[in-house]
């Protein structure tokens, strides 16, 4: 086999390819990684693995095999040998080495912490070539792709979940000796067989920890509904089993599955079931050796099932405007009525854009028996001046006879407006006679707060990714709007794709991508292409205008290049790192786009 070739062009790459195929001893792993080496494009001439700053140390993978790779490296001494871990990515997470030269080589190709050693950037190598394939191989000097990596040998065995049997990364080793390719090749497969181990039993210990605070929950003196989960496991005791059934059981596990992957998030939640019932959770985490285990959750199911609302809120009645039938909706709808008909002061929580505003307003339009609707906002600053402006408005229309009063957004408020607000209204007015509905976003405004207190009834609006079989009609609803002549509907792969999407900003988003691909010159039906980049991301973060921007053209890009991410980085001007830590932030998956 070749051992240098010069030239760093695809030709030079494509040549040595050839030859390479023609030995009769080079494995068809190999050929098919030097194959896949080709369609990426890489440059044979020259090394270019890209650079993440602070890869993730705080993995299972990190946590079970570092301390091996550390006893293993003392056993190494000064042999010319490195270890190495990396994530499924093939970002090296860490290296371990004494011997000096080695070192030096070994950053000179930037087989180092934080790069990224996919074939997708360096072609065959050890570490790409066993994530790619799946399994343990041994790339030994020409058999790599870029000529400046053809002095190493490398072993490398995929790591995989115990349990669940998916790829977590790679254990790797390295060195320039020729002539000990068995003996490396069973020690690196030794020591992965060590890791997975490592990780069966943390994984194990977790559950275990788990399990025994959810024994514990449940043994409590007056245990009640329990239910415990993470990642792997759920538990439930039979008294949740059977107070919780149908619709309301999957809601539940959905809330809680979001509740737990907040490792933070400890306390009480409530949330609204579809049987009209709201399920009270007290949340507790289970914490063991510095990681978070799951939670358990002490669960308290109040009120009966109720009947559907009076308001009609289906498949889109032009009259109310209020369109969706999800179960969880529904409920915030009927909820909504009920105080509003009794002349309950209500609070409704729920993300922007959920249709808080939208659903005041037809329930008002519904019920107002002749009572005036006026909206207040937020102060845009709160000066003495402005805030003074701003109460003395508040008090004035609370005084106003047959008046509802919409004051939006109150988690915006400073804490002095906010207990200037509370005393005004706790203040007992004679001429005072008006309803009060309060709007603001959840998690900013907690249960014990004084102005929250103030009102007798609280509905949560739920955000449009947990409003399941409301997309559809959103979509139809807000067609015929933009487009009354109504020749346009939506493929079934493009509302499956809409239906996936997380809607960071609810229904406001929803109604601006139907807005825009309704006003588009051409009509006919929407399809999947036809979406805007928006509607391909799998993260409900909310953005900036300007976050926003940037992730569109990260995303235009992908699709002109077809998912290549080298090329949109280059078209971009901004290296793979950066492309790849955008990519991670805005929830961009490559294998989505297409
Ligand atoms: N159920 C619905 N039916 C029809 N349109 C809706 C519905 N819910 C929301 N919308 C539309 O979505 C947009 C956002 O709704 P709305 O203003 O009520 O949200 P919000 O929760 O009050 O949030 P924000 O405070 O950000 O305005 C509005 O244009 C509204 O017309």
């Amino acid at each position: 086999m070749p051992r240098r070739r010069p030239g760093s062009s695809l030709t030079a790459a494509r040549e040595l390819y050839l030859e390479v195929t023609k030995d009769p001893s080079a494995r068809p792993l190999v050929v098919a990684s030097w194959q896949r080496s080709i369609e990426y494009e890489v440059k044979s001439g020259c090394i270019n693995a890209p650079y993440l700053e602070n890869p993730n140390l705080d993995s299972p993978l990190a946590r079970a095999a570092l301390p091996i790779v550390n006893r293993l490296h003392e056993q190494l001494a000064d042999d010319p040998v490195s270890t190495m871990i990396t994530d499924r990515d093939g970002v090296v997470l860490s290296r371990k080495l004494s011997h000096e030269g080695l070192t030096t080589r070994l950053n000179r190709v930037q087989l180092a912490p934080g790069h990224v050693f996919a074939e997708r950037y360096v072609g065959t190598n050890g570490i790409g070539t066993a994530l790619a394939s799946g399994r343990p191989v041994m790339i030994a000097g020409s058999q790599h792709y870029v000529e400046e990596l053809r002095d190493f040998h490398c072993a490398a065995v995929p790591i995989l979940h115990p349990v669940r049997r998916t790829l977590l990364g790679a254990f790797n080793l390295t060195t320039v000796r020729q002539g000990s390719a068995g003996m490396l090749m069973a020690l690196a497969r030794s020591v992965a067989g060590q890791i997975e181990g490592e990780i069966a039993a943390i994984s194990s210990r977790r559950e275990r920890a788990l399990f025994q605070d959810y024994m514990d929950a449940c043994s409590s003196v007056r245990p009640g509904p329990v239910l415990a989960l993470n990642r792997e496991v759920v538990m439930m005791n039979e008294q949740l089993r059977s107070a919780v059934t149908g619709p309301d059981h999957y809601a539940l596990l959905d809330h809680a599955r979001e509740i737990a992957a907040d490792a933070r998030f400890e306390g009480t939640r409530s949330i609204a079931l579809p049987s009209g019932r709201v399920a009270e959770l007290r949340v507790g985490r289970s914490r063991r050796e510095g990681s978070d285990a799951g939670a358990v959750f002490r669960v308290r199911v109040i009120g009966r099932p109720q009947p559907g609302p009076v308001l009609a809120a289906g498949p889109g009645r032009p009259g109310v405007r209020l369109v969706g039938s999800s179960p969880q909706w529904l409920r915030a709808v009927a909820e909504t009525e009920a105080a509003f008909a009794a002349g309950s002061w209500l609070h409704l929580v729920g993300e922007a854009g959920t249709g808080r505003r939208t659903l005041v307003h037809a329930v008002h339009g519904a019920h107002s028996a002749g009572r005036r609707l006026e909206t207040v906002e937020a102060p845009p600053s709160e000066t003495p001046n402005a805030t003074e402006h701003w109460l003395r408005e508040v008090r004035e229309l609370r005084a106003r006879p047959s008046t509802v009063v919409l004051l939006r957004d109150v988690h915006l408020l400073g804490d002095r407006l906010r207990r200037h607000l509370t005393r005004l209204l706790a203040r007992p007015d004679g001429t005072a006679t008006g309803q009060l509905i309060m709007t603001s976003q959840p998690s900013m405004v907690t249960t014990d707060d004084e102005l929250h207190s103030l009102c007798g009834a609280s509905v949560e609006v739920p955000p449009l990714r947990h409003r399941y079989g409301d997309i559809e009609h959103l979509v139809r609803f807000f067609l015929l709007k933009y487009r009354p002549s109504g020749e346009s509907g939506c493929s079934p792969d493009a509302l499956a794709m809409l239906e996936r999407c997380p809607w960071p900003e609810n229904v406001r988003q929803l109604e601006s991508v139907i807005r825009g691909l309704a006003r588009r010159p051409i009509g006919g039906i929407i399809r999947v292409d036809d979406l805007p980049p928006e509607c391909r991301v799998s993260s409900h973060k909310v953005l900036t205008a300007i976050e926003a921007l940037e992730r569109d053209a990260i995303l235009r890009g992908l699709m002109d290049r077809n998912s290549n991410v080298q090329r949109t980085a280059q078209d971009l001007g901004i290296s793979r790192a950066t492309m790849y830590r955008k990519m991670r932030r805005y929830g961009i998956v490559p294998s989505s786009l297409t």
